[in-house]
């Protein structure tokens, strides 16, 4: 039977200190544990003058926007998506209540030492020296295991809300998916899109997870970091973002790029496979988040991948090919021991 997302990210172990977040309700001031020198931190975030395009999914250029978008930044913000804005409010409202709890009760979920779905911090955490401003809860399909040990009585309606929403993504992922394909078609007058597009069935059965996340008020955001900075794994990731700043991304010659929230907008990035794919046309977004000394961000974020057993390559009318192929199991376990250079390590 072929490997689930969630087995694909067993092979680890970690020690609790990179799975147990901090009681944020009980600290006053910045612990030394998560007080980022300069040294780990030193990027300092440019000026708001660039901004992410918005894009219109039923715009009639839709296709041209979405490869200019891709090639500059990996990056867009995402309009008239489909997705209702109330489900989008119900599932951020579930996280404030899931993050909301009492840190003894988000325990009874917390991620196994060797596990994949849960409550825990982010999973970059062993990579970096300091830990981060930051609490998480992963679902990867159903979340009825966990759901039922945060509310043993009232599980059913988290669960339905995030099976819903799941759905949603992943038929919307799918569309923008197409959408990137055919915008990496366009400038070829020869090629056959569809042929290239329908030669790889493993996209229509694609996987997904979906990570909450929760960066509550810090008391010393100059020092601190609320996700460090790293690139997404799978092929793309949509991320709703509540109404607080704090995501950025970092583009080469520029620094750190602000990506405000745009209300209605989901913001759609491009990860790691992508960039395999695209043959490095498209880069894969190094991103981070800042914490906020007077607000709670929540932002809720998809990725968006293959079954684990498909092949990952460029696709085929990339004649040099920069990449080696690999499956998507393989290229898991080899980013979760070289992070960033996972990739460099695929280069031919
Ligand atoms: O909170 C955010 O905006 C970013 C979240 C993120 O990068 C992630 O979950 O991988
Ligand atoms: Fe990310």
């Amino acid at each position: 039977m072929a490997t689930s997302l969630s087995e694909a990210y067993r092979d680890t172990t970690l020690q609790l200190k990179h799975i147990i977040p901090l009681d944020f309700d009980s600290i006053h001031d910045l612990p030394e544990s998560h007080v980022w020198t300069t040294k780990d931190n030193l990027l300092s975030e440019k000026p708001d003058v660039l901004s992410i395009p918005v894009i219109d999914l039923n715009a009639l250029n839709a296709t041209e926007l979405v490869r200019n978008a891709c090639q500059k930044w990996g990056m867009f913000h995402l309009i008239n998506h489909g997705i209702p804005l109330r489900l989008v409010e119900e599932v951020e409202e579930h996280a404030r209540r899931l993050f909301g709890l009492p840190l003894e009760r988000k325990l009874k979920a917390l991620r196994s030492p060797s596990g994949a779905t849960g409550y825990g911090v982010a999973r970059i955490s062993p990579f970096f020296s300091k830990l981060m401003w930051h609490e998480g809860f992963t679902i990867m399909g159903s979340a009825v295991d966990h759901a039922k040990e945060l509310w043993p009585d009232e599980y059913e309606e988290f669960c339905d809300t995030m099976d819903n929403y799941q759905k949603k993504m992943k038929s919307l992922a799918y569309k923008i998916l197409l959408l990137i394909l055919k915008a990496l078609e366009v400038d070829d007058k020869n090629q056959n899109q569809d042929q290239e597009i329908n030669c790889t069935p493993s996209f229509y059965q694609s996987e997904g997870a979906l990570q909450l996340n929760s960066y509550p008020c810090c008391p010393n955001p100059n020092r601190a970091v609320g996700l460090a900075p790293h690139t997404d794994s799978l092929l793309l990731t949509i991320l709703h973002q509540n109404d607080t700043n704090g995501l950025q991304i970092f583009q080469e010659g520029t620094g750190w790029v602000p990506v405000p929230p745009v209300s209605g907008a989901l913001v759609v990035n491009m990860g790691d496979l992508m960039h395999i794919i695209s043959n490095a046309h498209f880069p894969t977004v190094y991103h981070r988040v800042v914490p906020n000394e007077t607000r709670h961000r929540f932002s809720i974020a998809y990725f968006y991948g293959p079954p684990t057993d498909s092949i990952i390559a460029p696709l085929s009318k990339f004649q040099i090919p920069c990449f080696r192929p690999v499956t998507l199991k393989e290229y898991i376990s080899l980013k979760s021991k070289h992070l960033e250079k996972a990739l460099t390590l695929l280069r031919n």
